[in-house]
């Protein structure tokens, strides 16, 4: 029995999807940027959508009076709500910080944690304001506990970055003295976040969730020194528990461990005086023995996947669950998901299963997307409760699921576990550099500082349209095709006529670089509506990895090669890695993930055989989520550098040496995966740079990089156009830190985001600075 009260004991979730059923969110906010919508009517929308996620989580179960429902919306990005409500961005200036605009760039966005989801990074200084300025969790609480429409009150509860993670997630802002780090403002901090605390409690807020993904994240603490992470969380929640009239507080520490780090921040959190502790026990494992001061306290128990979409397995669930109070101590015990439900989509029943679509209908029973997995939380708590015979007959429901996707067929496929089976070191092994360095030269003759871009051009409304008629059938497969290689001819033509070196297709017939792939590969399966958010309004469509995978056909090789009939110039093939699939899928959880990556990795491997076969001189295999899978406990690192960077040398092993092969990198940090960029032996690396200011390619030498780089000298995540001269600068820079032989021109990243005018005018300036550097050298 318990020894307290215990929170939320019908069940809760740590977060729930912001976009929308039907992605209202990005229509919405997309209206407003285009100058469709004013900012009151933006915000009526967001109004009706928040409070109709809230009544949402009441009708699947939750509790609508306790604080078991979580406020966790944003109309862009969580950290940039942090940092508005410190007051370190403006309030008035929300989507300018995110998006730039003529009076600022955007803030830096990158990786949340080991996720697809992006954040803004805030930046702070020694005399950046930090003061509670923004009082949203407020108001979006009173607006659902005393809607204005007259429907029933739902008692939410906010969720907020937490000051220790919104700081350790901060950067230095410009300016700022050597070794000032926006961890040393975490005084002001907390003070800021105790106002927000009082006035959630006089609004009447009975919980507040801190979230503090930071403390199970070696990747993000790293630079700490020891003991310093331990004191800043119990400086921390000693203040904040220590603040007259305050709400209760939950602490939240998804993705990881609370333990496993250099000090055991479980037994850190512990011993505050914070009323309740959300722990992921998908990724980590419950203490093991009492932990003083759990008593007081209920232990949030993560045990519903808040990042995959397997529905799961309820009784062996409940099992843990029932455990758990006895083995770490915790006064009381409730069930939630391990991390928000940001990562998978609304809800299995938005798609058809009646097999007419190509989804294969076995699946239906198989998933659980945001509301089964509500659902899944709700009968967990219940059976916590009331005993597992109050719900027998779904942990009877969930077990029949697994064991029929257990036996279902082309889960395991034996030719295919045969084939990854014999793989060997000679199959991820390419002729020596120098040998193909010289194989490639002659064959491509490229001038110094050759031009390339990373693959897609601009997705505009008319591409998008036709596909959405092509799937809707209202275009023909003829009609679809011939617009796409129109828009594959216009693509070429432009970057002949803007002098680009090395060319590429541009990616149209392409709804999404992982989706396009698994769509054509035996062992996925794709949604048509199950959107995940990936930074802002953009979203993507994640397949689910199935079953074992295969190639049944070419993927790539008539778009390559029509597009190569168009000129004499090289164009290059591309493919999207074993990785970065992987990555933006949902990965089976009955095979190990390396595993997997074996067997994406032999069917591009084929692919680059074909395409090869077909003439192709230049083939890019793109991994810019090599770092996003990188585990967030060093410990747990160089298993999966190991079998990630092997993947990517299986893929394209295979490759003669008179190949390029190329690979590009971005939405990330990349000084702790160095060595595994080196690893892959790719012929020429692209990475994202610019913001950087080409700060990898020294790095890159230090750790012994002595192949192409591509350090991307455009920002293609910001609107702006970059100048000649800003950009000549870049390549100078980059030119000048290593030998410029092998430096090559290219933008940050893939233009599928941007419109022709900007892509044009800024492609003209990319090839007007490589030809003013290359004649310097
Ligand atoms: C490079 N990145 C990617 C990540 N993950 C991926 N899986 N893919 C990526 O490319 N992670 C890291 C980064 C994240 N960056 C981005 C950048 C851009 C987007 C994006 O633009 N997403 C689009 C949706 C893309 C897509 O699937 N397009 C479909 C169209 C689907 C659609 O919306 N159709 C409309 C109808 C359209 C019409 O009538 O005109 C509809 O269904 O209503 C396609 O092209 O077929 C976005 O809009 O959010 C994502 C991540
Ligand atoms: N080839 C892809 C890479 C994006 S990371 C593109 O150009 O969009
Ligand atoms: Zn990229």
């Amino acid at each position: 029995m318990p020894s307290i009260t215990p929170a939320f004991p019908g069940g809760t979730i740590l977060g729930y999807p912001r976009i929308g059923r039907r992605r209202e969110l990005k229509r919405a906010v997309e209206a407003h940027w285009a100058g469709r919508t004013t900012a009151a009517e933006l915000d009526e929308t967001l109004t009706a959508l928040r409070l109709a996620t809230v009544r949402r989580l009441v009708a699947l179960g939750l509790d609508p009076a306790d604080g078991s429902v979580p406020s966790s919306f944003s109309p862009y990005d969580h950290v940039l709500d942090a940092a508005v409500l410190l007051g370190v961005e403006p309030a008035d200036g929300y989507f300018a910080a995110a998006r730039g605009d003529a009076t600022r760039p955007p803030l830096e966005m990158t990786k949340w944690f080991d996720t697809n989801y992006h954040y803004l990074v805030p930046e702070i200084g020694p005399d950046t304001p930090i003061t509670y300025a923004d009082d949203a969790p407020v108001r979006w609480f009173a607006e659902a506990a005393r809607p204005a429409d007259g429907g029933t009150p739902v008692v939410t509860r906010p969720v907020v970055v937490g000051p220790v993670t919104f700081l350790l997630l901060a950067t230095a802002a410009a300016g700022a003295p050597d070794g000032f780090r926006p961890l040393d403002r975490l005084d002001d901090a907390v003070a800021a976040y105790g106002q927000l605390l009082a006035a959630l409690g006089a609004a009447g807020a009975p919980w507040v969730q801190l979230d503090e993904p930071a403390l199970v994240a070696d990747t993000v603490t790293a630079g700490l020194a020891p003991g310093e992470l331990a004191a800043a969380v119990r400086r921390t929640y000693t203040a904040l528990t220590g603040v007259p009239g305050r709400p209760s507080i939950l602490v939240a520490a998804p993705y990881g461990d609370l333990r496993t780090g250099r000090d055991d921040l479980l037994a850190v959190l512990a011993a505050t005086d914070v009323e309740a502790l959300a722990v992921d026990l998908v990724r980590g494992a419950p203490a093991d023995a009492p932990v003083a001061g759990l008593e007081t306290k209920t232990l949030v128990a993560g045990l519903v996947d808040g990042h995959n979409v397997w529905r799961a397995d309820l009784a062996a669930r409940l099992d843990q669950a029932a455990a758990l109070g006895a083995r770490t101590g915790a006064g009381a015990v409730t069930v939630a998901t391990s991390t928000s439900l940001l990562h998978v989509p609304h809800d299995v029943a938005d798609e058809t299963w009646d097999g007419t679509d190509g989804r294969d209908p076995r699946l239906a029973g198989w998933l659980a997307f945001a509301d089964q997995k509500v659902a899944e939380v709700v009968t967990l708590a219940r059976g916590l409760r009331d005993g597992a015979d109050a719900v027998a007959d779904r942990l009877a429901a969930a077990s029949a699921a697994l064991a029929d996707r257990a036996t279902a067929a082309g889960v395991v496929v034996p030719q295919v576990r045969a084939r990854a089976a014999a793989l060997d070191d000679a199959d991820a092994t390419r002729a020596p550099y120098a040998e193909r360095a010289a194989a490639q030269a002659a064959r491509l003759g490229l001038p110094p500082l050759p031009t390339t871009t990373i693959g897609s051009f601009p997705q505009t409304p008319q591409i998008r349209a036709a596909r959405a008629s092509w799937a809707q059938g209202t275009t023909t497969d003829a009609a679809y095709a011939d617009a796409m290689r129109a828009e594959v001819a216009h693509v070429i033509a432009l970057q002949e006529e803007l002098g680009l070196d090395v060319l590429v297709h541009g990616e149209p017939e392409r709804n999404d670089m992982v989706q396009y792939f698994a769509e054509q590969l035996d062992g996925f399966a794709v949604t048509a509506g199950g959107w995940v958010q990936s930074y802002g309004s953009r979203c993507v469509r994640p397949p689910i990895l199935w079953g074992d995978v295969s190639r049944p056909a070419p993927m790539t090789v008539a778009w390559t090669r029509y597009a190569q009939s168009l000129t004499s110039r090289p164009v290059k093939g591309m493919l999207t890695g074993p990785v970065t699939i992987l990555a933006w899928s949902f990965v089976r959880d009955d095979l190990p993930v390396a595993d997997v990556a074996s067997q994406v990795a032999l069917a591009l491997r084929d692919e680059v055989a074909d395409l090869e076969a077909a003439g192709t001189a230049v083939v890019q295999v793109d991994e810019p989520a090599l770092r996003e899978l990188l585990p967030l406990r060093t410990a747990d690192q160089p298993a999966y550098l190991a079998w990630s960077v092997r993947s990517f040398r299986v893929a394209t092993g295979g490759a003669a040496p008179d190949v390029q092969v190329h690979t590009h990198l971005c939405y990330s940090d990349f000084g702790d995966v160095i060595d595994a960029i080196d690893g892959l032996d790719a012929d020429v690396t692209s990475l994202e740079a610019a913001r950087s200011r080409m700060e990898i390619v020294p790095q890159l030498q230090q750790a012994g990089y002595a192949r192409g780089i591509g350090p991307g000298v455009w920002d293609i995540h910001s609107p702006r156009v970059p100048t000649t001269e800003a950009l000549t600068e870049l390549l100078t820079l980059a030119a000048g830190a290593v030998d410029p032989a092998l430096v090559w021109a290219n933008p940050d990243c893939g233009l599928k985001t941007r419109g022709y005018e900007e892509t044009t005018a800024s492609l003209r300036h990319l090839v007007a600075a490589a030809r003013a550097v290359r004649a310097t050298l």
